[in-house]
């Protein structure tokens, strides 16, 4: 179903809520008050309610009662009838304001062209499409129908003037993400609908929320980002984009670093592109269809890093110490890569944390247009300094506490399991939409780790009356030094990190912490000795 379809669809028929605000609403003006503004106009309906409004009718003739009570009865359902019609016709409303709100963003979709997703678009969207779906709209970045599919770009017009063959591409391959349904044979996706039906509130059934991705056309362009440093990785990588390119016939991009490795090593390497400067490097997601990495987690930390706007799905290989974010691995790569070029596969949709920094010389103004995105995590922390960190910390507009001890770590679900783990933050899967506070070393017995809802926005504040400064760093990289005054901004980014599964998102995560971390491992107790 289509939402152009929605406003006549709720004239034949009652349609649940997505969203809980527009209850609220109807919460908030109250079933009554709704109703009659309604009725007022109906005559019978008027008369109904003021009818029921009156003491029943106490009298020794039964006639009188039993006639008096029958007036009664029709009444009720003169009134149930108006009270049907008047929340239909605010779920109409509702469905209309979306209807409107759609085309609205359509059309600056039209203006904008590719790159202007509204904010928290495709989290909207993955909460109120349906699995099954008609073409994909190619207009804009993110289709009405999927969780979000992307274009098919053209290939460039051939110039006068071709581009050397070491440069960019520029056709993308499309997909459509969808949920994963177990044993749903319509492969229709049951939202977490909240419906508020005559006062009573239920969240409908949950389903499997994994996300699938499955490519329209077939992906031609693979992204390589390797760990520096490291023989393995650079032995694997030569090995691959080989095996890809003879094998599979696709495009190789590699960094700048490695095209240049690999070309000095051997001039069978001449079919590699890369970039030469940031305004290519922008421009990357448009040309490629896939991501791999070769080394650990700060690989993906660094890929993801290259990616200002949407990001497209990565492949991570395992070849660091850990691997929370890397399951992928290496010795099987044929088979992985397989699967994942001929789709569908699983992904863990990460969000990432969008920063700000304002200076306190320039009020409220933003230090820089694009904020830095984080897939980690965002520390605020005393740096060189030996005074306590002073941290005045605010949730939306409430006023959240005062962090008085080492720092401040604002995570990711993702990064749950790096330096807030470390600090004493808990484990959160992936997938749950969640933004962690975790103090580092707090210098109070009662200041415990908390998990904040992902739709907030931080702030955190070095207040006038500090002792010192504070240094903010990303993902554990560029720290930025904060005087008192400075502040930093932290909400959810709408471009999220894709990663490939190996399994699915929970058997990944698990795996993950059974094996990075020996999470509870302990010898089970013999089966001989005290029982009850
Ligand atoms: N005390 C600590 O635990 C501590 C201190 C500083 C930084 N870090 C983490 O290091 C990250 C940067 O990683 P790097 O590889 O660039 O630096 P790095 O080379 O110093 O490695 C840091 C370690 O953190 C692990 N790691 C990174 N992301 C992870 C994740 N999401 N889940 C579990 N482990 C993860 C890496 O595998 C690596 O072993 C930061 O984002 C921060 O989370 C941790
Ligand atoms: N393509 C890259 N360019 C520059 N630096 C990179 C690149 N890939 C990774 N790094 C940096 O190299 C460091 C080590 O990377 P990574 O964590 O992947 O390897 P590792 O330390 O061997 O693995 P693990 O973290 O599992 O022990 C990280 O700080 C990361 O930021």
């Amino acid at each position: 179903m289509s939402l152009d379809e929605l406003p006549h669809k709720v004239s034949d028929e009652r349609v649940n809520h997505d969203t809980v605000t527009s209850h609220e609403s109807e919460i908030g003006s109250g079933s009554i008050s709704t109703v009659s503004s309604t009725v007022s106009s109906v005559e019978s309906e008027k008369a109904a309610y003021e009818f029921l409004a009156q003491t029943p009718i106490k009298s020794t003739d039964a006639h009188l009662v039993e006639f008096s009570e029958a007036m009664r009865t029709v009444a009720k359902a003169l009134r149930r009838v108006a009270e049907g019609k008047a929340a239909a016709q605010a779920e109409a409303e509702e469905w209309r304001r979306k209807y409107e709100l759609e085309m609205a963003h359509k059309q600056q979709r039209k203006i904008k062209g590719y790159g202007s997703c509204a904010n928290n678009e495709l989290e909207k969207l993955a909460s109120q499409l349906t699995l099954e779906t008609p073409a994909s709209d190619q207009a804009g970045c993110c289709g009405n129908h999927g969780i979000c599919s992307h274009e098919v770009l053209q290939d460039e017009s051939p110039g006068p003037n071709p581009r050397s063959s070491h440069k960019l591409v520029s056709r993308k391959a499309s997909f459509r993400l969808s949920w994963g349904c177990n044993g749903d044979k319509n492969g229709q996706h049951k939202h977490d609908f909240v419906s508020f039906e005559k006062g009573d509130i239920t969240t409908a059934e949950r389903s499997n929320k994994q996300i699938l991705l499955k490519w329209e056309s077939s992906p031609q362009t693979v992204l390589f980002i390797t760990k520096p440093n490291s023989n393995s990785v650079h032995v694997l990588c030569a090995e691959m984009v080989r095996w890809l390119k003879e094998h599979k016939k696709i495009n190789v991009v590699v960094e700048p670093r490695v095209s240049k490795e690999l070309l000095t090593e051997d001039s069978y390497y001449n079919f590699i592109q890369t970039w030469d400067d940031d305004e290519e490097k922008k421009m990357l997601h448009t040309k490629v269809d896939l991501i791999v990495t070769l080394g650990g987690d700060g690989t993906v930390l660094w890929a993801a890093s290259l990616f200002k706007g949407p990001v497209p799905p990565v492949v991570a290989f395992s070849l660091g110490s850990l691997g929370f974010m890397t399951p992928f691995p290496s010795e099987q790569y044929r088979d992985c890569l397989d699967n994942v070029l001929n789709g569908p596969f699983s992904i863990t949709l990460r969000n990432r944390l969008q920063c700000h920094v304002i200076r306190d010389a320039a009020k409220d103004e933003l230090e820089t247009e694009e904020p830095i995105l984080v897939l980690n995590e965002v520390t605020i922390d005393r740096g060189i300094s030996s005074y306590l960190t002073y941290l005045e910390c605010y949730c939306d507009s409430s006023f959240v506490t005062c962090v008085q001890g080492d720092g401040l770590i604002i995570s990711t679900t993702s990064g749950s399991t790096a330096y807030s783990l470390a600090a004493g933050g808990s484990m959160v899967h992936p997938q749950v939409p969640g933004i962690l506070f975790t103090p580092i070393c707090p210098h109070s017995l009662s200041f415990r780790p908390l998990i904040l809802p992902e739709y907030v926005t931080l702030r955190v504040q070095v207040p006038h009356n500090s002792r010192g400064q504070a240094w903010a760093s990303f993902d554990g990289k560029d720290r930025k030094l904060l005087s008192p005054g400075d502040a930093l901004i932290c909400s959810i980014s709408p471009w999220p990190v894709p990663t490939a599964c190996l399994v699915d998102s929970t058997t990944d995560f698990l795996r993950s912490i059974h094996e990075g971390l020996h999470w509870n491992l302990r010898k089970s107790q013999s089966f001989d000795g005290p029982r009850d």
